[in-house]
């Protein structure tokens, strides 16, 4: 049974009065008239979101679209509940969470845990389990280069702390879904019992506070709710509070982006109609349906249905290959069928085929030399648009004059033209598999802007008229601007949004000056 969760009764937010009318877009606030309504309608209307929180038996809590959104609109903004280590990390500043080395870094002066200033020492994030650790006589961290158990319950350990330093935040965290009952007696659950919930009583000399069920439930909310943040290397993890509610589509119609201080922000990467489900994909959109699959049942406890209904026509073109047995050139995989004759790749049938390919990708894109021989290698295997293949076209499509400007300048037009073909290919699949890929979507209208402007200059010196062709840059810079609009500066994807924002200034001018008339 689909329903809402919202209260069935309020106060209304004009004279207080207990009532039952609510506004009709959000259902989340009250007013005991239509007075009433018209009076506050001026200030909600502000601050009324564009979702509801509704919850069915299968999926749980999920958000829905109360109006209809724009491309590119604001869904929700939300500051974090809690930020942490990821569970597994070499050592990181439990202050600012970027990693530390043994030669920089200082100990906490209070307990002793590595970080990387004094200012971070006195990080509010730092404050409890500082006081924590150094009651039991403060923190030892003597490896630094490979990841370090320790890190793996202090996420955990600051939700936990918070009922007592911060209930309100407590409360948020403590309602969300752990699924402790699907993880129960995994190998993950097993060294997760010993390494979080028998090492955070017996380490920091508490054996009372906590009992083991309480700590496992809490580590369950940190893995199916916690999003991984790019802002910091390593990347960390937080939680938020409404976010945790978006549901999983692999053809999602919300794209995430996280601002410079850690919020994140949701918006709509295509217009949704009022009633539609906002979703967000919980995988990499281009992975492989078997990876994808196994990603969303080890972390997430759930498979997505909608790889067997609705999407499985498209999907299969990621995961399609040349084999003995089909009569149609490329198919999906079939479990032990004979792959294409291929004895030096030593694989005989798809499950090793992909292993091998994957392997062979991993070392392979390092270089563009690489990159060539794979697809080489692979064209008659694997379908063109194969998740290994389409991975190691978009490293292509950005390795092609990569750097600066005047590597760009230096390229073949052979390999300029085969960039501008690459980014092409991969943008048509975005947009039919990965149409909340934000970032992917935005980096190839990027490089493919780049690889047009370099063409139009060429064309130019031999005196050959290409407007058509600035246009066509012009408008992928357009489109790069919209797809990177939120990204934050630290990231690439920020700083080729700066670059994109000068670059359609500057074809803007150019193109004014073909046709000085418009
Ligand atoms: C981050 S939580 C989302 C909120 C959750 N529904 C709740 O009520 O707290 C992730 C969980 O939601 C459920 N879920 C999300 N998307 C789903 C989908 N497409 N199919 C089935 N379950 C889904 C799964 O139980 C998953 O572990």
């Amino acid at each position: 049974m689909e329903g809402e969760i919202e209260p069935k009764m309020g106060n209304c937010v004009i004279c207080g009065v207990e009532c039952e009318k609510k506004c009709a877009s959000c259902h989340r606030v009250f007013y005991c008239s239509v007075e009433h309504q018209r009076d506050g309608w001026k200030s909600h209307k502000k601050s009324c979101p564009v979702y509801r929180i509704c919850h069915d038996g299968t999926i749980g809590r999920f958000l829905v679209a109360t109006r209809n959104i724009k491309f590119g609109d604001v869904v929700l903004k939300e500051a974090p509940l809690v930020v942490g280590p990821s569970q597994l990390t070499a050592p990181v500043c439990l202050g600012c969470l970027q990693e530390v080395n043994e030669r920089t870094m200082i100990k906490c002066a209070k307990c002793g845990w590595p970080m990387c200033s004094k200012d971070c020492q006195e990080a509010p994030n730092h404050a409890e389990e500082c006081k924590l650790s150094a009651a039991r006589g403060g923190v030892t961290i003597e490896h630094f280069v490979a990841p370090h158990p320790i890190y793996q319950c202090i996420l955990t350990l600051r939700c936990l702390l918070m009922e007592q330093s911060c209930p309100e935040k407590w409360e948020k965290i403590s309602q969300l879904e752990s699924h402790n009952d699907r993880r129960k007696d995994s190998q993950q659950w097993l060294s997760d019992r010993e390494y979080v919930a028998k090492f955070i009583p017996k380490f920091f000399k508490i054996p009372e506070r906590w009992k083991e069920e309480e700590i496992m439930r809490i580590l369950g909310i940190v893995y199916i709710n916690g999003h991984e943040v790019p802002l910091t290397d390593p990347a960390y993890v937080a939680i938020y509070a409404t976010a945790s509610f978006f549901e999983h589509c692999c053809c999602a119609n919300v794209a995430k982006s996280f601002t410079d201080s850690g919020d994140v922000v949701f918006w709509a990467a295509r217009d949704i109609k009022k009633d539609e489900h906002l979703s967000i994909c919980y995988t990499d959109a281009l992975w492989g349906t078997q990876a994808r699959q196994e990603h969303l049942q080890q972390t997430k406890m759930f498979s997505c249905m909608q790889l067997n209904v609705k999407l499985s026509a498209k999907l299969v073109l990621l995961d399609a290959m040349g084999c003995y047995c089909q009569k149609d050139r490329w198919r999906g995989p079939r479990s032990g069928c004979v792959v294409n004759a291929n004895e030096k790749l030593h694989a005989n049938t798809f499950e090793e085929l992909v292993e091998k390919a994957g392997h062979d990708a991993v070392e392979m894109k390092e270089s563009l030399r690489g990159c060539q021989e794979f697809l080489r290698k692979y064209e008659k295997i694997l379908s063109p648009n194969h998740f290994i293949m389409c991975d190691v076209k978009c490293v292509m499509g950005q390795k092609i004059g990569e750097g600066n400007p005047q590597e760009l300048q230096n390229i073949p037009m052979d390999m300029l033209e085969m960039k501008g073909k690459l980014c092409n290919e991969m943008l048509e699949l975005f947009a039919l598999l990965a149409p909340a890929e934000n970032r992917s979507h935005g980096c190839m209208h990027f490089e493919l802007h780049a690889a047009l402007a370099e063409m139009a200059r060429r064309g130019a010196e031999c005196g050959i008229d290409c407007k058509d062709i600035l246009e066509k840059s012009l408008w992928h810079a357009q489109k790069a601007t919209q797809w990177l609009e939120k990204e934050p500066s630290v990231l690439v994807e920020g700083k080729n949004l700066c670059q994109a924002k000068i670059n359609v200034n500057s074809l803007k001018i150019v193109l004014k000056m073909h046709n000085p008339s418009t």
